[in-house]
């Protein structure tokens, strides 16, 4: 069920980026609807699972719930004591939109910054040495080592610079009358914002087609104004920022300290685009990985 989820959200609708076109969006449509039925049984489903597990299970301890228990039960919980906010549909909506921001903006990261990795031996050398010098090789990389590898997080940094998961952020609309670039925008319209063009353009980024880590060398986390806003900016920017670049930090970390990890022939990893709402690889990254020599008894204990 994620997977088509994912799948109908990544397809652009034409009628999103020129009104007027709305109708050859017409079987988009329709099999969005369909899924919208599909998926309230299923979620309907778990969330009556979870209903009888708390009545089970009870849990009126109300600091382990938020702790221990898994979010759909928190709400369910929370749901008893403020029915009119926590409806069921509202339940809904947070799970989904948890799972709809966070599974594939996470994934395609790490496949694009393993995939510049692998095109670039001389960077994950240095990530490599990095890792090595700060933690050794007699045990594996933590959560906490994760602010004393600057140079891993400029690898992040960079390629969420050149392959932002949402190249046109979300869709917002204007709540008021405003003017943006000395345009006047109606209230009611619908604001996009081409992040990938900021991004890669070469007026503010020097070399911008340049996979180079370093530019973001002695800049704190990616925060350099408008120019880069992978997660978004403002109030409704993107919640799980913190949470997504350190599960990103800890995946290629452990990774890069673990293994020798090799293209499988001689040509470069294909970096071509698909198309879409989210930036995606259009051929799947295919990768060789062997233990390092000297994390085999670590890796052996995995
Ligand atoms: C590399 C990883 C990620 C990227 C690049 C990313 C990017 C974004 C962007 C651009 C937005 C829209 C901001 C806007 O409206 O302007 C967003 C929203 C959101 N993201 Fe993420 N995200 C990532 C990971 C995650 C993770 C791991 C979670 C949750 C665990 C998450 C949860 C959300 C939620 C709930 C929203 C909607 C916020 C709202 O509408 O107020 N994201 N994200």
């Amino acid at each position: 069920m994620l997977a088509k989820m994912l799948r109908l959200f990544n397809d652009a609708c034409i009628g999103d980026m020129v009104p007027c076109l709305w109708w050859l969006d017409w079987w988009k449509d329709r099999e969005l609807k369909r899924f919208e039925a599909e998926r309230g049984v299923v979620l309907r489903e778990v969330m009556e699972e979870h209903r009888e597990k708390l009545k089970v299970e009870g849990g009126d301890d109300g600091k382990s719930m938020v702790v221990m228990k898994p979010l759909i039960q928190v709400l369910l919980k929370l749901q008893e004591s403020e029915p009119e906010y926590y409806k069921d549909d509202i339940i809904f909506g947070i799970i989904l939109d948890l799972l709809i921001g966070s599974s594939d903006t996470s994934a395609e990261t790490m496949e694009w910054a393993l995939s510049l990795l692998l095109n670039h031996p001389q960077v994950l050398n240095k990530a490599k040495a990095e890792i090595n010098n700060h933690i050794g090789y007699e045990r594996l990389l933590e959560e906490s080592d994760l602010n004393h590898l600057p140079y891993l997080r400029c690898i992040i940094n960079e390629t969420l610079r050149m392959y932002p998961p949402a190249p046109n952020l979300v869709p917002h609309e204007s709540s008021e009358d405003c003017t943006v670039g000395g345009y006047h925008i109606p209230r009611g319209t619908m604001l996009q914002i081409n992040l990938w063009a900021i991004q890669n353009d070469p007026k503010i980024w020097d070399d911008p087609t340049s996979f180079r880590p370093e530019r973001f060398e002695g800049v704190e986390g990616h925060k350099i104004g408008y120019k880069m806003m992978p997660f978004g900016s403002g109030r409704r920017s993107c919640p799980g920022e913190g949470l997504a670049t350190r599960i990103i930090g800890l995946t290629i970390g452990s990774l890069t300290q673990c293994f020798e990890l090799e293209k499988v022939d001689h040509n470069l990893v294909d970096m071509t685009t698909a198309p879409g709402f989210n930036l995606q690889k259009a051929k799947p990254l295919k990768i060789l990985v062997r233990p390092c020599s000297a994390m085999m008894k670590l890796v052996d204990q995995m």
